[in-house]
């Protein structure tokens, strides 16, 4: 079972924890938010100050007449076993502070130095930390009065600010509202038991303090309030006598001041039935023990909170990455994993599961076949070129049965044409893969986080690719020149027979005299575009395979090979420096870690304290 103490002490602790990491509780539901505190709310002089002061045993808060609190005041105890007390703000932590004069010197001027030293407010707290043996556990927010009049040099705004700024703490359902009016006025016309009805009108966090019962009128008492039948909450109301001025004036000791109150109660004819129910100091207790029981509540909720956090920051972590290891073989490790996630995503791209493969078949299936219809031979096999290849290839000698050398001559000329298409087909392909391998790069979420790593692995695929490319470009060529260094025998032989068949008597006649015509001409030209037409259905064929086999399957197969080859050389400083990271997203990184050991350790702390 988990003491007061230890429940509010952790309260504490976590709520300094937030702090520190700027968690106000601004936006949607914070752990700030999921965590009760209290907040006193008064009118101007209504005694909020001496309360607070009375419940922590100590002077210690500004005075002075008017607006003091012009900034709330988060102000936590915390119970000390023992030796001296102090105080610590968190504006300037280690510096402890022995003097509570020096305190409220300090609450002035940081109050001061966010407001100027006019009498404007700010909704910016002041933290304050207490330790002493003297008190209980309890986080209280001290706020500015309410009051309903802007005195000399405030705004006109002031009224409805300082409400705005009220209420913007006592609204929230985790605050406790310890609700001071004096009992020299009318609860009627008091505006903290007017506030903490609109924002909690079931009673339920709201507790009714009635100050000042020495100073009402002689013959009046204020049993009606006390006793709950002028307003009546769900808490009971608790009577206090603060120090009156003139006590203040006096440096009346405050534990004698907690004394003379204990006594007023127990000695007055009309409170004394419910003395052991009045006094700061029971009202100190009765807000532990509330404190304890809403906290016991929350603990399912707060630990809920603090493990979706948890969650939500492993997530993060996840997404941008853990940090990387220090020795060589862990790092040598990482990368070669990099790239294997690199590759996965590579390959992906060409089998399928990814975009951009179908563009190598465009190449085939488009670009080369538009490619080779677009060749010229209609020029180099017209009937005119035809008979100056033929008439140079024979010379001074012309040919007697057929133009051995002239065919050659023509089909060599023609098949060179086959180079353009070939090389541009290996270019093609080779430009796709580069940006297969760009997109590859930014799609391969690890890497996202080693920018020099990526440009090293793009350079290297890169290189590769470059050798890919002269490879598959030395292949096609050859492709192209075997057809030129051996033709096809058997295509000439069938040439041979079929014009005999398919001759007519009056060419047969005229043969000799037709030899040497335009027709004679022609019929070559035909059978050398025939040719041609077989040789290009070839190469149509074998030039994709070629470029497959050489730049596709290559890449698919080897595209880091060197790549691996070259890392496994490198010394460990290499292998960091290929690691390096973004600075921001490092910064990220190890803020993201703080926060994560922070909350694990409340959550550590929660539940030890839960099942103690
Ligand atoms: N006699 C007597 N005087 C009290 C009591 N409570 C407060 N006072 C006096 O009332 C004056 C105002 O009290 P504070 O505690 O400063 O009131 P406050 O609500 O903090 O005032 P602001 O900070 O100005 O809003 C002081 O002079 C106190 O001494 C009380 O119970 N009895």
């Amino acid at each position: 079972m988990a003491t007061m103490e230890s429940l509010i002490g952790l309260v504490n602790r976590i709520q300094r924890a937030c702090t520190v990491l700027g968690d106000h509780g601004g936006q949607g539901m914070s752990l700030w938010e999921a965590l009760p505190s209290v907040a006193v709310v008064g009118g101007q002089s209504s005694g909020k100050s001496s309360v607070l002061e009375s419940v922590v045993g100590r002077d210690f808060l500004p005075r002075g007449s008017g607006i003091v609190t012009r900034r709330p005041l988060v102000l936590q105890l915390h119970k000390t076993d023992g030796g001296q007390e102090y105080a610590e703000f968190l504006h300037a932590p280690k510096k402890r502070l022995t003097d509570f004069a020096a305190v409220r010197k300090e609450i002035a001027d940081e109050t001061d130095r966010i407001t100027g030293k006019s009498k404007q407010i700010s909704n910016v707290p002041i933290h304050l930390s207490i330790y002493s043996p003297n008190v209980v556990n309890l986080t209280l927010i001290d706020l500015p009065g309410l009051t309903k009049v802007a005195v000399e040099g405030q705004p006109e705004s002031i009224v409805q600010d300082i409400e705005m700024m009220v209420r913007s703490y006592v609204e929230k359902p985790n605050c406790i509202i310890l609700a001071i009016s004096p009992a020299n006025q009318d609860i009627a016309t008091s505006d903290a038991i007017k506030l903490a009805r609109e924002v909690d009108p079931s009673g339920e966090r709201t507790f009714g303090v009635l100050t000042k019962l020495d100073l009402m009128d002689k013959g009046t008492n204020a049993l009606d309030v006390l006793e709950g039948r002028s307003y009546r909450l769900q808490h009971p109301w608790v009577g206090i006598v603060n120090r009156s001025q003139a006590d203040i004036n006096k440096n009346v000791d405050m534990i004698y001041a907690r004394r003379k109150e204990q006594e007023y109660f127990e000695s007055s004819p009309e409170y004394g039935h419910l003395a052991h129910k009045m006094g700061s100091e029971y009202l100190a207790k009765l807000l532990s023990q509330h404190l304890e029981h809403v906290i016991r509540q929350r603990i399912p909720s707060i630990l809920a909170l603090i493990n979706k956090t948890i969650d939500e920051l492993n997530a993060e972590l996840d997404r941008i990455g853990r940090p990387i290891a220090v020795d060589s073989g862990a790092q040598l490790y990482t990368i070669l994993e990099l790239c294997r996630a690199f590759d996965r995503v590579f390959r992906e791209h060409l089998d399928g599961g990814r975009p951009g493969g179908d563009r190598i078949y465009g190449v085939f299936d488009h670009q080369l076949p538009a490619a080779l219809k677009k060749l010229p031979f209609d020029r180099h096999l017209s009937t005119k070129n035809v008979q100056k290849v033929v008439s140079e290839a024979d010379g001074y000698q012309p040919h007697l049965i057929a133009p051995e050398q002239g065919y050659r001559r023509l089909i060599d000329g023609s098949i060179t044409y086959f180079k353009g298409p070939a090389d541009a087909s290996v270019d093609a392909v080779h430009f796709i893969l580069k940006e297969l391998v760009r997109k590859s790069i930014a799609q391969t979420e690890e890497l996202k986080r080693f920018p020099t790593l990526q440009s090293e692995i793009a350079a290297a695929a890169n290189d590769s690719l470059e050798k890919f490319r002269e490879e598959s470009r030395k292949t096609v060529v050859r492709l192209v020149d075997m057809e030129s260094s051996y033709l096809t025998v058997e295509f000439f032989r069938k040439l041979h027979l079929e014009p005999e068949k398919n001759q007519n008597p009056k060419d047969t006649n005229n043969s000799n005299i037709d030899r040497y015509s335009d027709n004679h001409f022609r019929r070559i030209g035909s059978n050398v575009n025939a040719y041609i037409n077989m040789v290009c259905d070839t190469l149509r064929n074998s030039i994709p395979k070629a470029v497959v086999y050489c730049q596709v399957r290559e890449a698919k197969r080897a595209l880091l090979n060197n790549f691996y080859v070259q890392v496994g050389r490198r010394e460990k400083e290499q292998l960091g420096q290929m690691l390096d990271e973004d600075p921001a997203l490092m910064e990220k990184r190890s803020q993201i870690a703080k926060r994560l050991e922070l909350y694990k350790s409340a959550r550590d702390e929660i539940d030890s304290v839960a099942w103690k």
